[in-house]
């Protein structure tokens, strides 16, 4: 759409817009303003009409020719003063033409009527009806055709009144008629002006808001992108948990929090048994459909505080804030349960699964989280040797005396025995508990 009213392509002869809808906006927003100018100028008229009657009285005295008048200014000041509280209970009234239109006949007639009746003469009368002739154009806010039209009525009913109340030499009349018609002209160019004026500044309005609206959806097309980046960069495709990167992050600031608080962060290597089967016999589109349930329930017996990543392939990390190896034992318990409680269904296939879970503690004189990464990463490796399905940790230091004393679960024998027989495999440093189901 065009929006370039300035220059008068866009107008009419009228000085309105051509595209109909446009113009129509274009009333509908200057409504309250035009309501508001035409009550002010209906409250002036009004007053002038009713002050016109002191010099009817001065001229005429209280003769019946004072008393028709009177009758007549009241009713126009009258008529004028109940369309101006109309349209204040009603603003659409301002813009509608039967209502205005009636208020000018009424007001045109009432001054052709000083004509006969008033005695002051012919050039009085004309004065008055050249000050109407203008106020129509510029205090009413109506159509330029209405306003054409209120002056031929004005024009002809002076003519007819000077005919037949106060003939005129003919060099008079025709320089009334000039001055008349002058005073035509260059209302009606004020007002064309005035209008074009009003239409290019809204046109600007528009084109404004328009340019802003699309800044608007723009800078929310590029937010919603980038939010959409930034959780592709921080999220694993396939299963919707946190990807590596993002795993790091977190549980890196999860680590400083707890070096700073003295508090314990346990950490979990999760890998799923005998995968490469699953993807060889039932193919990789079943495979990534059991590695999305096996994140998912994961997920489902983890706290919001904890994090889970994946960690690559089908093995998947668990940081576990405020949690000791005790804690993060009956954790990963529940995590082992809850994946081999009942077979997966995917694609009419029925999936045994089972996980193998490695467990161990961040120490708190470790500055970086990949030690601790590594032990759990062991602890996994000598469960994967011991037979899977089981939950390993690696308990070092004074851990490994408090985890003998109060694990009921594992007697102290049952842990070095069975330390004994998983650490050479596994890794040399360290005793390992494989805690099976
Ligand atoms: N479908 C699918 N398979 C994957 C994905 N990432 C890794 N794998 C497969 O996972 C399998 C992992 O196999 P392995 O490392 O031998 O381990 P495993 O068969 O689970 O045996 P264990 O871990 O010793 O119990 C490989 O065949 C990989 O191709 C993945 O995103 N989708």
């Amino acid at each position: 759409m065009a929006t370039n009213a300035g220059d008068g392509n866009e107008l009419d002869w009228r000085g309105e817009f051509r595209d109909s809808p446009r113009e129509a906006l274009f009333r509908r927003t200057m409504l309250a303003h035009d309501a508001c100018q035409l009550r002010h100028a209906l409250v002036v008229a009004a007053g002038l009409f009713l002050a016109f009657g002191l010099t009817d009285y001065s001229l005429m005295g209280s003769s019946q020719a004072f008393m028709v008048l009177l009758a007549m200014r009241v009713t126009v000041a009258t008529s004028f003063l109940l369309l101006a509280l109309a349209v204040r209970h009603r603003p659409a009234l301002a813009q509608a033409p039967l209502p205005v239109n009636l208020a000018c006949l009424l007001a045109i007639s009432g001054l052709l009527l000083t004509i006969p009746l008033r005695s002051d003469g012919i050039l009085i009368s004309l004065a008055s009806l050249v000050a109407a002739s203008s106020s129509l154009y510029l205090f009413i806010p109506n159509r330029v055709p209405w306003m054409l039209a209120g002056n031929a009525y004005l024009i002809g009913g002076l003519l007819v009144a000077m005919r037949l109340w106060s003939p005129l030499p003919g060099g008079v009349l025709a320089n009334s008629l000039l001055l008349l018609g002058f005073v035509n002209l260059l209302c009606w160019l004020t007002v064309i002006r005035l209008h074009r004026l009003q239409r290019s500044q809204f046109a600007s309005l528009l084109e404004e808001r328009s340019i802003n609206r699309r800044l608007k959806e723009e800078i929310e097309e590029r937010n919603q992108l980038e939010q959409r980046l930034r959780h592709m960069a921080r999220t694993d495709e396939l299963t919707g948990i946190t990807n590596r990167r993002r795993f790091f992050e977190l549980a890196e600031q999860e680590r400083r929090r707890a070096h700073r608080d003295g508090t314990p962060l346990s950490l979990c290597m999760v890998d799923v048994d005998y995968f490469k089967a699953i993807n060889d016999v039932h193919g990789h589109a079943v495979g990534d459909l059991a590695l999305t349930v096996v994140a998912a329930r994961c997920q489902s017996v983890l706290r919001e505080s904890d994090i889970i990543g994946r960690y690559g392939g089908e093995e998947f990390v668990i940081a576990l804030p405020l949690a000791n190896l005790l804690t993060a034992r009956e954790v990963a318990e529940r995590l082992r349960e809850v994946v081999c409680c009942r077979p997966l269904e995917i694609k009419g296939v029925t999936l045994d699964l089972t996980v193998t879970i490695g467990i161990s503690r961040v120490d708190d004189g470790e500055t970086s989280l990949d030690p601790g990464l590594l032990r759990a990463d062991q602890a996994l490796y000598a469960g994967k040797e011991s037979g899977r399905n089981c939950v390993v940790m690696t308990p070092q230091g004074p851990e490994l005396t408090l985890l003998e004393s109060v694990l009921p679960a594992v007697t102290p024998g049952t842990v070095r025995a069975t330390a004994a027989a998983v650490a050479p495999a596994a890794a040399p440093a360290g005793g390992r508990l494989p805690l099976h189901p």
